[in-house]
């Protein structure tokens, strides 16, 4: 057991080792901080997407826009589309499963808002019909995602491909950068906020 806990480590590492390698992947943080800053600026908004632990990194990283990550500051605009049981079990019953977020960016989105989908495989349909959706509504799409980046690579303006094709390492390079990008936001809001 205690060989597992070395090895499952040492894989972890390794894919953030990779990750960090990836110069396309910094590149990518870096632009995506930046447009996500001047929509905000804008009074346009973030919206964050995603199925089981990435549901949960949805709503993980958009508490740290609302409230803080590291120092205080005013809140920032960002909403998570996995939160609200009535919307999406209504959707999903009444119509279905696959248009649970698009149903609400739909609702919510405007022109300039930034979409992030986060996807594993970048296969889930709710993901993909959510872009597709924002493409519409000209909302700047952006894909987390690992496995070569799925179908949303495709389709998405921005992507975020991490190294790898194991579902929980790509998670945890997921939560290292959109940790990042929550810093990278911050950095070019309040920079130009006060210039
Ligand atoms: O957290 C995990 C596995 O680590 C699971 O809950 C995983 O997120 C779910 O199987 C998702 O439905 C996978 O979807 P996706 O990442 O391919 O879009
Ligand atoms: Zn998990």
């Amino acid at each position: 057991m205690k060989d597992l806990v070395q090895k499952q480590l040492a894989q972890s590492i390794s894919t953030l080792q990779a990750t960090m390698e990836d110069r396309n992947i910094a590149d990518t943080i870096v632009t995506i901080a930046e447009l996500t800053a001047n929509a905000m600026l804008a009074g346009r908004k973030l919206m964050v997407a995603g199925n089981g632990g990435s549901a949960a990194d949805a709503q993980h990283l958009v508490a740290e826009f609302v409230v803080r990550l590291v120092e205080n500051r005013p809140a920032l605009r960002a909403i998570a589309l996995t939160t609200d049981t009535s919307i999406i079990t209504a959707a999903g019953n009444d119509f279905s499963y696959d248009c649970i977020f698009a149903r609400q960016v739909e609702a919510l989105g405007q022109p300039g808002d930034v979409f992030l989908g986060i996807s594993t495989s970048g296969n889930s349909k709710n993901i993909l019909q959510a872009v597709q959706q924002a493409k519409e509504l000209n909302i700047t799409t952006v894909g987390f995602t690992g496995n070569g980046g799925g179908r949303m690579a495709a389709l998405c303006d921005h992507n975020v491909i991490i190294p790898s094709n194991v579902t929980m390492n790509i998670q945890e390079s997921h939560l290292a950068l959109e940790h990042i990008f929550c810093l990278g936001v911050e950095h070019f809001y309040f920079k130009k906020e006060t210039s």
